[in-house]
């Protein structure tokens, strides 16, 4: 398997050997690799080949969704690999036209078919959408988390979740997400729905985490620090992340850059450092996608 020149061996997400991928636990008491790969954009003709590569590179941890059209790809990857299936986490998402309980179970049918899995990791509502569907996720939500029951979903999760969303599901179902995946980069860091996060016992993914490869990259202060570290700035702002305690997905068509992102465990930030990256926040104007009380998209 192509091992970073120098990195120690990956043994899968259920062992490691000191200084490679770390895991969270959530609160369902199952574990995460703190660090996947990401698949949005990633053309479905060529989502087997990218994700075969990554899963090459070390990574054991992916992320896809109904929406993104290349769940078929991401599991003839997993399958083409020979990789132990317990060795592996993979997380879809509820499709935004997919909301209403039964759409919930015959879509997530659909999603296991495509990924040919018998057993899903993580489940997420995609978007609230509280402007459709009469402003009701907690149905959807409740019929999320009934999939755990059937036996082929092992948690359930929420994605761009605001305070007042999280709060709604808690109170009307009484049952806590184990995570939600929000946006958060050096430009949006997204504190309040972080925040809100934490306080629930829910762990935080961030999702765009180069902030989709634009000016954060090239931010002044990110190339200072990662000159001084001998890193590159994409190197520094995940590990920026990871320092930080959230779960992140980079993603990337090149391999060497699969490898780069991947190489974030032989170095650390100071928390000076840690913390100057958090004062780069453009609060709202640093959002590089929709905002979650207004996206309304449904796929055609
Ligand atoms: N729940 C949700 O609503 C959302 C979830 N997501 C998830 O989060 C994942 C990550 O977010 P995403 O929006 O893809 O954005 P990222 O922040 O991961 O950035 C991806 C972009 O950065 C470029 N890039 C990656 N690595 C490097 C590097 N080392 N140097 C320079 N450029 C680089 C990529 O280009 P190239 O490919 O050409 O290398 C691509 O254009 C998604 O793929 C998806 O799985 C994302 C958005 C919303
Ligand atoms: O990538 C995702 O997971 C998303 O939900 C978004 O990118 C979203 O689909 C979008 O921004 C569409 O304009």
């Amino acid at each position: 398997m192509g091992a970073l020149p120098g990195a120690p061996v990956y043994l899968g997400f259920r062992g490691y050997v000191e200084g490679m991928v770390p895991t969270i636990t959530l609160n369902d008491k199952t574990q995460i690799p703190q660090l996947g790969f990401g698949t949005y954009l990633i053309p479905p003709e060529q989502t087997a080949g990218i994700v075969g590569q990554a899963l090459q590179v070390g990574y054991r941890h992916i992320d896809t969704a109904q929406m993104y059209g290349n769940e078929e790809g991401v599991g003839q990857a997993v399958a083409a690999s020979g990789i132990p299936r317990e060795e592996l986490y993979i997380t879809s998402k509820l499709a935004n036209d997919n909301h209403r309980p039964d759409d919930v179970r015959r879509s997530f049918d659909e999603t296991m078919a495509r990924l040919g899995l018998e057993r899903l990791d993580l489940f997420l509502m995609h978007w609230p959408l509280p402007t459709l569907y009469d402003g009701d996720y907690v149905s959807t939500w409740k019929a999320i988390t009934d999939l755990i029951a059937d036996g082929r979903l092992r948690t359930a999760g929420v994605s761009n979740f605001q305070p007042d969303h999280l709060d709604r599901i808690v109170a009307e179902t009484g049952v806590v997400p184990a995570v939600n995946q929000i946006e958060a980069h050096p430009y949006f860091a997204n504190d309040t729905a972080r925040e809100a996060s934490r306080r629930h016992g829910v762990a935080v993914e961030a999702w765009s985490p180069l902030g989709q490869g634009g000016a954060v990259l090239a931010d002044e202060r990110i190339t200072e620090i990662a000159a001084a570290h001998g890193k590159t700035t994409s190197q520094v702002i995940l590990r920026w992340h990871i320092q930080r305690g959230d779960i992140i997905f980079p993603k990337t068509m090149h391999r060497e850059r699969m490898e780069e992102n991947f190489a974030l465990f032989d170095f650390s930030l100071t928390p000076q450092e840690v913390d100057a990256i958090g004062a780069l926040d453009k609060g709202e104007r640093g959002r590089v996608g929709p905002h979650p009380d207004t996206f309304d998209y449904l796929p055609d």
